[in-house]
C-alpha cells in the first residue's frame, strides 16, 4: 500500500512579536498563508518495524533529524502502530528558506500515515501532535490561511485571500530560525504589520488593501545581517509588483502580482541577479478540499 502527499510551502503575509516568553519562546501574531511550490512525499508500508526516509536532494539529513522522520516515529509510538514505513521526499522548497520546508513534511506525514494506517485521527488531533514537531507544523496540516498566534500553534482560519501570483525569490544564504529570534528585540522594533487591516482586506477581497498591509518584524533582524534582502523587495516593487515581503525569519522575499501581464517583466528582472526564483499562485484554501 502506498500513499502520496503534497506539501506545499506556507509564506507570512504578517508577522508580529509580542513579547519574549519565559520558555524562550516568542509570543507571535502572524497571517500565514500557503503557495503552490510543494514538496512532494511517497509512503509505503513495510513489512518490518522501522523508518527509512530518502530524497532527491542532497542536502538534507535522511536520519532521525528529518522531520518527516520525526512525525512517523511519533505518530507509531503515540498510536502503537508496529509497522514501518518507507518516505520518499521529491523535494522541492528550499531549505532554511522562512517558508516551513520541514514543517510542511512533517505535516504531510503525519497525514499521509493517517490515510496509510487507518488510524481516522481527526485534524485537530492531528494540529495538536504537530505541535511537539515545531511552531508551524499545526499551521501545515491543515494549510489554508489562518491567523497564529501563541508560538504559532493557536490557530484561527481566516477567508481565502484575493487570487493572485506569487514570485518567490530564495537568495544563496541560509538563516536559522533561532538564530533571528534569539537577535530579536522587542523594545527595538520601529514598524509593526498592520494585522488589522491585513485582516479587513482580506475579509473584503481588497488586494490594494492586502499589499498595503503587508509587514514583518523579522524583517529588521534579518535584513541588517543579509542586506540582499531589502535590495530584492526593492526590486521587485521596482519591477512592478504589487507587494513585496520576507517570508518568516528569510530570507527568501515573496512579491505579490494581481495582473498575469505583469509577471514575465517581474520574473526577467529577478532572474537577472537571482538564480532562483519561482512564479507560483496562492493556495489559500485548505488542504483537505484541495489534495491530489
Ligand atoms: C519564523 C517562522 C514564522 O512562520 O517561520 P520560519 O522562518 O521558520 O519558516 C516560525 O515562527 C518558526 O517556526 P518553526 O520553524 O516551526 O520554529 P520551531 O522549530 O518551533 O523553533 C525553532 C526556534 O525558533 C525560536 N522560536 C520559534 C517560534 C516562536 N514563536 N518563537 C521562537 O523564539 C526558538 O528559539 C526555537 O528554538
Ligand atoms: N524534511 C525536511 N526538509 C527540509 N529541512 C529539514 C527537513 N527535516 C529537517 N530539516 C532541517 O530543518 C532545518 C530548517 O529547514 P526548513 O524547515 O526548510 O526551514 P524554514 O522553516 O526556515 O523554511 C534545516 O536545518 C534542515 O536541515
Amino acid at each position: 500500500m502506498k500513499v502520496y502527499e503534497k506539501a506545499p510551502a506556507k509564506i507570512n503575509l504578517s508577522l508580529d512579536v509580542l513579547r519574549k516568553r519565559e520558555d524562550g519562546y516568542h509570543e507571535v501574531e502572524m497571517i500565514m498563508t500557503m503557495v503552490d511550490l510543494a514538496d512532494r512525499l511517497e509512503m509505503e508500508e513495510l513489512p518490518r518495524d522501522t523508518i527509512i526516509i530518502s530524497s532527491q536532494a542532497g542536502y538534507i539529513p535522511l536520519d532521525e533529524k528529518n522531520l518527516a522522520f520525526q512525525a512517523a516515529k511519533l505518530i507509531k509510538e503515540r498510536y502503537g502502530v508496529k509497522k514501518g514505513v518507507y518516505i520518499h521526499l521529491d523535494k522541492r522548497i528550499p531549505v532554511s528558506a522562512g517558508l516551513a520546508g520541514g514543517s510542511t513534511d512533517a505535516a504531510a506525514t503525519l497525514r499521509g500515515l493517517n490515510r496509510l494506517w487507518d488510524l481516522n485521527i481527526p485534524s485537530q488531533e492531528l494540529q495538536k501532535l504537530g505541535e511537539e514537531l515545531g511552531s508551524d507544523v499545526p499551521f501545515c496540516v491543515t494549510g489554508g490561511t489562518a491567523i497564529a498566534r501563541g508560538r504559532g500553534e493557536k490557530l484561527t482560519p481566516l477567508g481565502a485571500p484575493p487570487p493572485c501570483w506569487v514570485v518567490l525569490v530564495k537568495p544563496p544564504i541560509n538563516v536559522s530560525t533561532a538564530d533571528v529570534y534569539g537577535r530579536f528585540r522587542v523594545d527595538r522594533i520601529e514598524r509593526r504589520p498592520r494585522t488589522q487591516d491585513l485582516l479587513r482586506a482580506i475579509d473584503a477581497s481588497d488586494f490594494a488593501g492586502m499589499c498595503g498591509a503587508l509587514g514583518n518584524v523579522l524583517e529588521e533582524v534579518t535584513i541588517p545581517m543579509h542586506p540582499e534582502v531589502r535590495y530584492i523587495k526593492e526590486s521587485m516593487l521596482r519591477l512592478g509588483a504589487d507587494g513585496a515581503l520576507m517570508s518568516g525569519s528569510g530570507p527568501t522575499v515573496f512579491a505579490l502580482v494581481q495582473r498575469e501581464s505583469k509577471l514575465a517583466r517581474i520574473y526577467n528582472g529577478l532572474r537577472g541577479f537571482c538564480r532562483e526564483v519561482h512564479v507560483v499562485r496562492l493556495l489559500a484554501t485548505p488542504l483537505e478540499q484541495t489534495r491530489t
